[in-house]
Formats: C-alpha cells, structure tokens, sequence
C-alpha cells in the first residue's frame, strides 16, 4: 500500500507480536534483517524501543527497510514550544480539587503539534490537551515519550513511518517513541488527550485469578500493514526532544519504510472491546478492575502509569452504594470524558472537560450522585450507558503546569459540588 492509496485501511491483529509486513513483494528480507543490498535498492534500519539488553519479554525492536535512512535531514534548530513542555516545576500544585471545561477549538490555523496544551505530569508522564483544525503538513516524533493519544472529538488519520490508522473518539492510539508520524483531520475540528510515557512500554495487564480472558484482549489491538510515500519537496520534521521542540529542514517524506518486522509499531484499541468486570455480588471495586494498558515500574505492583477507563456497564451490587465510593488514595488521578456523562458527577464533567485529584486529595461522587444512590432501589441492575471516562492514574504527584492553573477554563467553583453533603449523624438512630 502506498500512503495515497488509504482506502480501506488494513491492519494486523494483537498486542506487541512479531509483526511482518510489506508495501512492495519481496521488499522484507528473508532469514536476516541486513542484506549487504536490501531489496528495491531499500536502506536497512532499526528502531529499537527498549535497551538492546532488556529480557526477550520485554525487549522491542524493530527494522525499517525505507526509500532513506532516517539520518537524512538537515541540523535541528530550537523551535518555541508554546504551551506544550515537561517543565513540573513552575508553580506550586495545590491539594486542592482541579477540573477544567473543554479547550475552546481554535479559531486560528492551528495542527495537532501547535494544538498541545500541557497540563500536568511527573517522572513518569506528562498530560496534554490537544485542540486543532488543521491537517499537518510537517512531520514530527517524540524522542521522550511514547505518546497514548485518546480522541475526544473528530476522527484523525496517523500517517506514520510504519503504516497508517484512522481513529475516533471511543478509539485509541499508541504512537511508539520515536516513530515519524503527521496527523490529518477529516474536515472537522479535533480535540482530545495525549498521554506522553516516560516509563516502561505500555502494555496489557496480567489477569490473575480472572483467567486467559478479559479485560482488553490482546487481539483487539490492531496495528497498521506497511505503507509508504515515495515524496520530495521541501518539509518539516519537528521533533519533541529533552522536553523541547525542535525543527529540522528535510527533502523528502520520512513516511517512505517500504517494508517492516518486528514488535516496535503504532497501535489502535476500540475502548469498546472492552471486556469490563465488576462485582456481581456487593460493594464497588477499587477501579483498577477497569485497567486497560499499564507502565510497571521497577517496584512490583505498581506502575507509573496506569490507563483506566470507565466504560458501559451493568451495576448490579446489592445493598451496595453503587458509585464510585468517597476516597483519598495514594494514586494521583487526572481523568477525562470522552462521551456522555460520569457516574459520580451528574454535572460539571463534560465531554472534553478533565479533572486532577491528587495525592490524597479527598473526592467522590457529588452531593447530587450522593443522594440519589444512598436511596436507589438495589435489588435491580442498572445500566450504567451512554458513558467513556478515562483515568491517568500515577503513584507520583501530578504536578499541574502554569497554564492549567491559570486556564480560563478551570472551574473555580468546582469544590462546591461536595458542600451539599449534609450531616446525617444521628447517635440515636441506627
Ligand atoms: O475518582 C474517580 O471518580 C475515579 C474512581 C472511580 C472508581 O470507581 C473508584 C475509585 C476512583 O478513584
Ligand atoms: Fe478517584
């Protein structure tokens, strides 16, 4: 496939596996990764994900059999980053309860790049808000991150170095560090969230005693066949580096691998594959039920990134209050609304809009949700629909960036969504 040739999209099925693909017959060499002369006069190269010493479980690399190496490119030169950076250290993060409305989509040309706002992050990742109405016309990489990009509005197209994907809002995508990618929109503003990972590749969870099934599902994954463009011209290449951007003049399409194996490439996931779990008996699970992929870090048990959503689903707990409970956890919790309503905040969180509770930071559900659960009738299910929440759940601090907390779009009000919740205590009444 070449990259004009879009329709339909192809793609492989399962997460991380050896993948083999090629544009052109016989592009990928056989039996070995480099030929002394590649097929149709291609360049070898590898793109490795992890240290080349990391355990074979672990280990992701891949070869890249392209039109040039991706050495081709004139010097980088500094380029103002704008609102998009890893600097966690430039206002003080208040314990206090964050939510914001949705980033207004701009009104100015502006790209997927131009578009990022970041809003808070740590050591293990950085969050971003992203709003554009423009196609890309350069090309960029992330050499600090692999980036987790969750669609909220609009469908985008990822041209990448490794094949194309067309994701909505509902879908994901997961763009390895490192990979050259454009981003084009289909006519319509784009909005959403982007999850920069520092830490350890994501990857699925172990399931434990819930057996070989569940949760995401390994096949439901789907990475793009290989495809290429064959364009010279005078383009941009911007890469993300050290927590800056930076801008390289390069003559041709980086988008040219002709031909690819390995396990190190550009995934999407459909949130509604997810095969969701719950208590079927009483009580609210702790939300790492809801865990679609994690970055473990070096402690066993606890990773420095979780992505966790909130999904339709049957609540069915008997005698139980069926919301999330109120909580203060060691966990670091920025969540999003990609469609619908949350079952905690009857109003307030809207699509698009996002919420920072932090390191102990007390919360739950408001004093509207509070009342209405406390007297439901739970001896009949209730389908929870019309739903997609995500969480970026972190055991460090989620530092907040200036512009977050400066943001017109912070809702200054939101604490008083609790302070309905009134004293019931009665030491006379059990
Ligand atoms: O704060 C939230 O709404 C997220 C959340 C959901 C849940 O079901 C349990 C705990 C939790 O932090
Ligand atoms: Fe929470």
């Amino acid at each position: 496939m070449t990259l004009n040739d879009r329709q339909p999209l192809q793609y492989m099925s399962g997460f991380a596996n050896e993948f083999a693909t090629e544009a052109l017959p016989g592009a990928l060499p056989i039996g070995r990764n480099s030929p002394q002369r590649a097929a149709y006069g291609l360049y070898a190269e590898q793109l490795s994900g992890t240290a080349f010493t990391a355990p074979r479980h672990s280990n992701r690399r891949s070869w890249l059999y392209r039109i040039r190496p991706a050495a081709v490119h004139l010097p980088f030169e500094p380029l103002p980053s704008g609102a998009l950076h890893n600097r966690f250290d430039e206002v003080a993060t208040p314990p206090n309860q964050l939510r914001w409305d949705p980033l207004p989509l701009p009104t100015e040309p502006t790209d997927f790049v131009d578009g990022l706002v970041t809003m808070g992050g740590n050591a293990g990742c950085a969050i971003h808000l992203y709003a554009a109405n423009r196609s890309m016309e350069r090309f960029f990489y992330d050499a600090d991150a692999e980036l987790l990009i969750v669609p909220q509005q609009g469908t985008l197209t990822i041209a990448t170095e490794l094949g194309v994907l067309e994701v909505e809002p509902q879908e994901i995508v997961v763009v390895p560090r490192g990979v050259r990618f454009q981003v084009h929109l289909h006519g319509e503003a784009a909005r959403g969230y982007v999850c920069e990972n520092f830490g350890a590749l994501l990857r699925l969870p172990d399931l434990g005693v819930i057996g070989s099934n569940g949760l995401a599902n390994p096949r439901d994954f789907q990475t793009p066949v290989a495809a290429y463009e064959d364009r010279e011209g005078d383009f941009e290449l911007v890469a993300k580096f050290d927590g800056a951007l930076w801008r390289a003049r390069i003559g041709h399409s980086p988008l040219d691998v002709v031909a690819w194996h390995g396990n190190y490439a550009p995934y999407k996931y459909d949130l509604r594959r997810f095969n969701t779990f719950g208590s079927i008996s009483y009580d609210h699970p702790d939300p790492s039920i809801f865990l679609v992929l994690q970055a473990p870090s070096d402690t066993p048990g606890v990773d420095s990134l979780d992505f966790v959503i909130f999904p339709p689903r049957w609540l069915v707990a008997e005698n139980t209050f069926r919301p999330p409970w109120f909580h203060r956890n060691f966990a670091s919790e920025f969540m999003g609304l990609i469609h619908g309503a949350y079952d905690a905040k009857a109003e307030g969180f809207v699509p698009g809009g996002a919420s920072l509770h932090n390191r102990m930071s007390g919360h739950g559900p408001d004093a509207d949700t509070f009342e209405k659960a406390s007297r439901s009738d739970t001896t009949q299910p209730h389908r929870v629909s019309d739903t997609m929440a995500f969480m970026f759940e972190t055991p460090e601090l989620i530092r907040v960036s200036r512009h977050a907390l400066e943001s017109a779009q912070l809702q200054h009000e939101y604490f008083r969504c609790w302070q309905g919740l009134e004293k019931h205590f009665d030491p006379t009444r059990r």
